[in-house]
């Protein structure tokens, strides 16, 4: 489970958020809406402890993720605004580095089905820098799914998708949520696939 206990989210001289709190348990998606600037972004970097809430905790699995911050990175993924391609990489090495880096086993055939499922079927040695913006988020997403994470936090997944790639991310949330997944994810387009919750920000 994933809580937020009594947040408070202060950027510069402005409060964002106070007193914000939630429970999200196994199989559940929480959305997070607000217009621009009022914190969605913020809020899902203190989830991922890549920032500190002014006061107020998160917990993963009962424990302040600060407790268990090795343990954590490995049970979440975070697709933020920026890819995290290596522009020099192809998506397969882009993806054999990320699996490394998180620990996950994956043989060349698992990263290539990957590969395939995410569209990118025939560029896979080509360097990232040669590929466009949708292509790049598709290799981001490609890294979710063979990341093995039970906590999936996505902030604008959609961002720079066509219409068949939305509809994967969908197919990849259900996927997700199905199998006792959690999701938290900000978007500013609709998605198919209903949520459990919603906070809205500012
Ligand atoms: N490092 C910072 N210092 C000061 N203010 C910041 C900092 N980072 C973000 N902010 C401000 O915090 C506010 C919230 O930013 P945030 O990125 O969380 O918004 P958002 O709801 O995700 O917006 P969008 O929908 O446009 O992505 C903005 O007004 C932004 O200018």
């Amino acid at each position: 489970m994933l809580e937020a206990i009594s947040l408070q989210c202060v950027r510069g001289d402005r409060e964002l958020f106070n007193n914000l709190n939630f429970a999200l348990g196994s199989g559940e998606m929480l959305l997070v809406s607000g217009s621009n600037g009022t914190g969605k972004t913020s809020l899902l970097r203190l989830l991922c402890g890549l920032a500190q809430p002014a006061t107020g905790e998160v917990h993963w699995q009962g424990e302040n993720i600060q407790d268990q911050r090795s343990e954590y990175c490995h049970s979440m993924a975070y697709l933020g605004h920026h890819n995290g391609v290596k522009e020099e990489l192809s998506p397969l090495e882009n993806l054999s580095f990320a699996a490394t880096v998180a620990g996950v086993v994956a043989p060349e055939d698992k990263i290539g089905e990957v590969l395939n499922r995410v569209g990118l079927c025939g560029c896979e040695e080509l360097p990232a820098k040669m590929l466009s913006q949708g292509q790049r988020r598709r290799i981001a997403l490609a890294r979710l799914l063979l990341a093995e994470s039970r906590l999936w936090i996505l902030d604008e997944p959609l961002a720079a998708l066509d219409v068949q790639a939305v509809a994967l991310v969908e197919e990849m949330l259900s996927e997700h949520l199905t199998g006792g997944g959690l999701v938290v994810l900000t978007t500013h387009q609709p998605l198919k696939i209903s949520f459990n919750f919603e906070i809205r920000v500012g």
